[in-house]
């Protein structure tokens, strides 16, 4: 296993493929899901020269968390269906890598059991912190709960996904009658206490608003983080809001299609919260060139999703650590390639962007933002 790719071909071969196209597709024609992979081949990295160091630090700090390597993994459902450890796996090989993991919501194993397999795996006996995703329930008394649970389990922030007020229409999900988990499976923080208790579904609730985030705000201390908010005025009702970070995502595609790369919405995005609060962005990062590109236009960390799951796939914990081994490679190259000591060096003026609608030239000027 050499490149991302490596990892897609492989799980193609191993899942079973009602369960392969849950995690490759998107919604509708999934235009997104190729914008965000194409926007990143679209931009050129400007490197400089002479400057570099022996050594590059890869280290990042967000939201108080510390992590060694700028890629974390973005929240993804159901782990189980890609090997039988599931959650345990991946967070044992993030915490390997000093990666930060999001747990899904929707997880097949609970934040409590996640947590205990990785306590004092760290190098210097703390991994990097597991953050916890919620999708706002209107069952505000279940979703306090939830926020109890991810807290005493150690969490050190909430990842509020605000960009599903319904389910976006996975087409490949109808066609192949992908509408429940196989016998067994079940999303660990729906269940009722008890064997056999009842599991809830999962609410998408258009009804959820601002109000709710101010709620959520009155009720924990964690940092708060944004994820699926596209527009810069979203952006700005997040700082005032009180919103610690933004995780600037299309949901790799899944919600509302035919929206922008996020790569192409993060210069617009930096600017309107103007270092107020940090950025994570994911969406189609598939090579240590993307994640330079987002961090040198302004990202302080970047997801991957479908990644993780294709290297859960294929090796279970190996296949992850491999995974998660071989991007931070890709990242330290691309870094001293770049003439970079560190992501601290990575700056807009090493990004070119193409002019648009001209695709054949690019702009020679700097800070080439996306326009
Ligand atoms: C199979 C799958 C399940 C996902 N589950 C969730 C989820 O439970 N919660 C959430 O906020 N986002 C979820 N996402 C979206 C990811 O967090 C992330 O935004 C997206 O996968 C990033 O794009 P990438 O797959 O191109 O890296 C899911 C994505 C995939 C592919
Ligand atoms: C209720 C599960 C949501 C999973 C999800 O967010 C996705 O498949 O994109």
């Amino acid at each position: 296993m050499m490149t991302v790719k490596d990892f897609e071909t492989a799980a193609r071969r191993r899942l079973d493929p009602v369960h392969a196209d849950f995690i490759a597709g998107g919604a509708a024609d999934e235009i997104t899901v190729r914008a965000n992979e194409e926007a990143f081949r679209r931009l050129r990295l400007l490197p400089r020269v002479l400057r570099g160091s022996a050594e590059r630090s890869l280290d990042i700090t967000v939201l108080g968390g510390r992590a060694r390597t700028p890629v974390l993994l973005s929240p993804t459902a159901f782990h189980k269906l890609c090997d039988g450890e599931g959650e345990l796996a991946t967070a044992r090989a993030a915490a390997a890598a000093g990666a930060i993991m999001i747990v899904s919501m929707a997880s097949t194993v609970a934040v409590e059991d996640i947590a205990e397999a990785i306590r004092g795996s760290g190098e210097d006996g703390a991994p990097a912190p597991l953050w916890f995703q919620l999708y706002l329930q209107p069952d505000l008394d279940f979703t306090r709960t939830l926020v109890r649970r991810a807290t005493d389990a150690g969490c050190g922030a909430l990842v509020v996904t605000v960009d599903s007020p319904v389910r976006g229409a996975h087409e490949r999900d109808l066609r192949n009658g992908f509408l429940d988990l196989p016998d067994g499976l079940r999303c660990a923080h729906m269940a009722e206490p008890g064997e056999g208790g009842r599991v809830r579904q999962i609410a998408m609730s258009p009804e959820i608003s601002w109000q709710h985030i101010d709620w959520l705000r009155g009720i924990t201390s964690l940092p708060i983080l944004l994820k699926g908010a596209l527009h810069p005025e979203d952006a700005l009702l997040a700082v005032r809001h009180g919103v610690d970070g933004l995780l600037l995502s299309n949901h790799g595609g899944r919600q509302l299609d035919t929206v922008p790369a996020t790569i192409e919405l993060l210069p617009e995005i930096h600017a309107a919260v103007a270092g107020r609060i940090p950025i994570v962005l994911d969406g189609g990062v598939r090579r240590g060139t993307d994640v330079v590109k987002a961090l040198a236009l302004g990202a302080s960390a970047v997801g991957i999703g479908r990644p993780v799951m294709w290297a859960l796939a294929e090796g279970g914990e190996k296949g992850v650590r491999r995974l998660l081994e071989l991007l931070r490679d890709e990242v330290d190259q691309a870094l001293a390639l770049c003439g970079a000591t560190g992501v601290r060096d990575l700056t807009p003026d090493l990004v070119r962007a193409p002019v648009w609608p001209d695709t054949a030239g690019y702009a020679v000027r700097p800070g080439g933002a996306v326009s």
